[in-house]
């Protein structure tokens, strides 16, 4: 009697007493020393205890109030940290609270609630040895209501077997919350329709005049496809529309972004098409993207396009110079060049031999991001950059008459000869030409150039100076610096100071007799053709290194630009900001 050989104080789960009792009703069939194995196991107080646990865990799983709110809550602890740092200065109380979120423990704790609520807990068990039968097949029914929101699922043929197997689930989206459909399923029926020899499109087709509940007959994959998210962020350094890429797989499932946008990428399993969706969109079903390396094969691609156009159109012409898109401002390096004059009368002049156009060779696909967050007394560099007479001196200059014992700018080195009346670290702290060719040589100075025979320039170690004495550092050096000054050392915030359109600009510094910078004597106005320049120059800037400024100020109303350049310089003392991923760890 089965009684008799299990303990009777033990609560016996219903299922594993109908094995036992089935177990030993074989025992006369064989006395197979498997068997009596088996019956060990399932007679075990150890296995009878985790079954039980597993139902009890399984009965409270199905209740509905225990199912999570979401499952990127580590994400909300993020958002509102940022809120949170924007107000310590307000009470104590969110003092508190923010320093209480930002404890690790409170962090691990919701990153393991993410993890349960994303159902990341089911052990990956190897695969059974077990010879199955090639002809048997495990078919799985699943069951899903259409609403208005889409599946969240791609389908294709396979290259091989010819079936219609399901190719993505978007994470987020109805089909990966059902948990049921997995990448690679085979796709045998929808509806009580066969679709053996249709296409995807056919599919698609049965999919939408389905009304009501869709039932899917699935062959399940081999290998479940749900993974958990990944927790990468990049900032997309190129606009993207689905609508017009003629080669994405399903255009309703891609997802547009700007340059500038950051973008929490939820899987890149696929080598061609990443699943992203926009930072703040963190409920929003997640949609394709084209990864990296496609990117990158995508802007080659067009290059050689364009070079074998211009090549064909422009007999000897050159190559090089046939980098910028159609429409783009086209890049100079002709000293002669308008659009590429440096002011005469600045101090810090660069070799125009330098080539912009090489900086733009960098492919700018993505960049991984992270949020760097303030810490109190180190403040990040603020760097205006803009073409030359926009007014980044003025604003600089503004910014340090504002608060001169906070914000202060390093003072430049130069070979040139004191002057009378000029004090040693006041106006420049003056050396010896052999000292600085070689400080420059070794990367010392985050700008350098050459003015009437004397060399000038501003060294990182003066602006790590201000930086460690709790200043505020503020540059405005020429747009070329942003490839030395772009350190994880520096960590610079980098503002472009815009040009507004052309007829604001001409009338805001026509009404503030602004002289022109392009002027030795600094005694006249702009010309139309200097104010044109300043125009173009911005738009070149902009095309050349757009993707590397945290944000953009447009210089018409002088008080309006600059309440934005205070506004952005509390931001950056008070709240995290994206940042590129290599300066926060
Ligand atoms: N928004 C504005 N409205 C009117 N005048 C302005 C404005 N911004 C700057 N100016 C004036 O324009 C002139 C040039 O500005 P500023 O010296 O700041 O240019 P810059 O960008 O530093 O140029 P450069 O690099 O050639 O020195 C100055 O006379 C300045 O007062």
């Amino acid at each position: 009697m089965l009684a008799a050989v299990m303990a009777s104080d033990i609560n016996w789960d219903p299922a594993l007493s109908r094995l036992i009792t089935t177990l030993k009703e074989s025992d006369n069939l064989s006395n197979d020393q498997e068997i009596d194995f088996l019956k060990a196991l399932l007679e075990s107080k150890e296995l009878n205890a985790l079954v039980n646990v597993h139902t009890k865990v399984a009965k409270v799983g199905r209740d509905e109030r225990l199912a999570p709110v979401l499952s990127t809550s580590s994400q909300v602890l993020y958002e509102v940290l940022e809120q949170l740092s924007q107000h310590c200065h307000l009470s104590d109380d969110c003092k508190e609270a923010f320093h209480l979120l930002q404890d690790s423990h409170v962090q691990h704790l919701l990153f393991a609630h993410d993890a349960i609520a994303q159902k990341d807990f089911y052990p990956h068990l190897p695969e059974v040895p077990i010879e199955m039968d090639e002809d048997e097949e495990t078919i799985k029914i699943v069951q899903l209501v259409k609403s208005n929101e889409p599946l969240g699922a791609t389908i294709k043929t396979d290259e091989e077997t010819g079936k219609i197997i399901i190719a993505r689930i978007m994470h987020g989206g109805a089909a990966d919350r059902s948990g049921l459909i997995h990448v690679g399923d085979e796709v045998i029926e929808v509806n009580s329709i066969n679709v053996e020899g249709k296409t995807p499109g056919d599919v698609l087709t049965i999919l939408q005049n389905s009304e009501g509940t869709i039932t899917f007959k699935l062959v399940p994959a081999d290998t479940k496809g749900a993974q958990r998210e990944s927790k990468v962020r990049v900032r997309a350094h190129f606009d993207y529309n689905p609508d017009v890429d003629p080669y994405i797989p399903c255009k309703e499932a891609g997802l547009a972004f700007q340059r500038g946008d950051v973008l929490h990428i939820v899987a890149q399993d696929d080598a061609y098409w990443w699943q992203a969706r926009k930072d703040h969109e963190r409920s929003a079903r997640a949609g394709l993207i084209p990864s990296r390396a496609l990117q990158e094969r995508r802007i080659l691609h067009e290059r050689t396009q364009r070079e074998s156009n211009d090549l064909d159109s422009k007999p000897g012409s050159c190559a090089s110079l046939c980098t910028t898109p159609p429409g783009s401002p086209r890049l100079q390096t002709s000293s002669s060049s308008s659009s590429c004059r440096q002011p005469k009368t600045k101090k810090i002049m660069y070799d125009l031999t330098e080539n912009d156009d090489f900086d733009r060779e960098l492919i700018a696909t993505y960049e991984e991001v992270a949020k760097l967050y303030p810490r109190p007394g180190v403040y990040r560099p603020v760097v205006l950059i803009g073409a030359p007479g926009v007014g980044r001196n003025e604003l600089r200059r503004r910014l340090i008459a504002r608060d001169p014992e906070k914000f202060r700018s390093p003072v430049p080195y130069t070979t040139r000869p004191m002057r009378t009346g000029e004090v040693p670290g006041r106006e420049y702290i003056f050396v010896a030409r052999d000292k600085m060719d070689a400080d420059i040589e070794a990367g010392k100075f985050v700008e350098h150039g050459e003015y009437k025979g004397h060399l000038y320039g501003t060294s990182a170690e003066s602006v790590k100076s201000i930086v460690n004495a709790g200043c505020v550092c503020v540059l405005s050096p020429h747009y070329q610096a942003i490839k030395t000054l772009r350190t994880a050392q520096l960590k610079p915030f980098l503002i472009h100071i815009k040009p507004p359109e052309l007829s604001v600009l001409k009338a805001t510094r026509t009404e503030a007799r602004a002289k022109s910078t392009f002027d030795e004597a600094n005694a006249r106005s702009f010309t139309d053709e200097e104010f044109e320049d300043m125009v173009k120059s911005a738009e070149r800037i902009d095309f050349i290194y757009g993707h590397f400024f945290d944000v953009d100020i447009v210089n018409g109303e002088l008080v309006n630009a600059f309440e934005q350049l205070v506004q952005h310089v509390q931001r950056l003392e008070n709240e995290p900001l994206w940042a590129p991923s290599m300066w926060v760890q």
